[in-house]
């Protein structure tokens, strides 16, 4: 079992191991007196996992539970599905004394953030996070969100949660893309700042060293988001390959997933950035063999310009400037500003 402990506005505890779920209704019981408790995931995590969930909470004296769920994917994460939770809650009378679980992958893991931080304007809530890329990644640092039609994340809110228990046992029973799709991530991380998760994420018994790799990749989040909780400076480094993603998921109606949007984007943005001599060779090419050993996709058939025109609306650009992130090495990346038309050029000359 690992822990790390998180510093922002709210100061929280992050739990990687074996057996958590079973444990959730003490350990959240040990922070809260909650009278109830309103648990929300999708109808395939519900299905495998929400009766241990309930039971464990009940057996810690949490008499007064009820479950909200809705269909699974991307497509759920709207604010149609934000205002059913809001429904959800009145109906079963959460007040400000109670608390909210999202139990599932990063779609649940958003919605309901976003949900919990706007419901009678912030109700605590607890992230049991599903999915590998909701262990490494989602679970963690407080961005919340819902998609519109036109992009990605588009409307959201920082509001951290008050508890993440990483149980890796759940993870036995995704299936093999929806694991690729978190080990995308895992990939960004070792990219942007350990060159040694890097290697180990491309090593053959991968699966053995899950507890180590969460644990690294949460503790690279939270030293990045204790310095900047609101992303106006280092957070954006974890964007790496995300302006490009979010695009491309947008320009796919949200069909494409995002780890595997992300694999994509990390690729193709590095590509780019050596045609224009901005980074050195040889790093595109070594994400991209990290990214095959996950049978991760690596370039889009979708038209660059279309592309750059919707990153444009994305949350790196800053008026006629527009931040991207890159990987001066495998471990190192930094922010690169660029003027929006110069932007332009480069993905559509970068990314053909
Ligand atoms: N807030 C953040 O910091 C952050 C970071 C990264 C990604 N995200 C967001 O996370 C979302 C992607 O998350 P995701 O990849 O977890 O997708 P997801 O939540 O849609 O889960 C993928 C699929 O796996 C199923 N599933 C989940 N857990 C399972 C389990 N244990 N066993 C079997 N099936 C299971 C789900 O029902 C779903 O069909 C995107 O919306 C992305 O934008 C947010
Ligand atoms: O936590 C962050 O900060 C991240 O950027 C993590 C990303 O993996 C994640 O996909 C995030 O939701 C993207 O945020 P956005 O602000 O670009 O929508
Ligand atoms: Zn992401």
């Amino acid at each position: 079992m690992k822990q790390v402990t998180v510093k922002t506005s709210k100061t929280y505890e992050v739990w990687v191991g074996n057996g958590l779920l079973d444990s959730a209704g003490e350990r959240i019981r040990a922070l809260s007196s909650a009278q109830r408790v309103a648990v929300v995931s999708d109808d395939t995590v519900a299905a495998l996992y929400a009766g241990r969930l309930l039971d464990s909470l009940h057996r810690a004296g949490f008499d007064d539970c009820s479950l909200f769920t809705f269909p699974h994917g991307e497509a759920s994460k709207t604010l149609a599905t934000a205002a059913k939770l809001y429904e959800f809650f009145a109906g079963h009378q959460i007040t400000r004394g109670d608390w909210i679980i999202a139990l599932g992958g990063g779609v649940v893991g958003d919605v309901t953030g976003f949900a919990a931080s706007t419901f009678l304007r912030g109700v605590r809530y607890v992230q049991i996070p599903t999915t590998l890329l909701a262990q490494v990644d989602s679970s963690v640092g407080g961005k919340t969100a819902v998609d519109l039609e036109c992009g990605k994340n588009l409307v959201g809110t920082f509001y951290q949660p008050s508890l993440v228990l990483c149980d890796i046992q759940l993870l036995d029973t995704l299936p093999r893309e929806i694991f690729c799709d978190g080990a995308a991530e895992v990939i960004k991380y070792g990219a942007i700042r350990d060159r040694e998760l890097f290697e180990m994420t491309a090593s053959p018994d991968y699966r053995k060293h899950l507890e180590e790799i969460i644990h690294r990749c949460v503790s690279i989040k939270r030293d990045i988001v204790q310095n900047d909780e609101f992303d106006t400076g280092e957070r954006m480094l974890l964007n790496f390959g995300h302006t490009l993603a979010h695009a491309i998921e947008t320009q796919s109606g949200y069909t494409i997933p995002h780890g595997r949007a992300v694999a994509i984007g990390m690729v193709a943005i590095t590509k780019a950035a050596a045609a224009a001599g901005i980074v050195p060779q040889g790093i595109a090419e070594e994400l991209e063999r990290a990214c095959w050993m996950f049978d991760l996709p690596t370039s889009t058939d979708f038209d660059p310009s279309g592309l750059a025109q919707i990153c444009l609306g994305d949350k790196k650009r800053n008026q006629n400037q527009i931040n991207v992130i890159l990987p001066e090495q495998i471990g190192r990346a930094v922010i690169h500003p660029m003027p929006v038309e110069a932007f332009q050029k480069f993905i559509c000359e970068g990314c053909r």
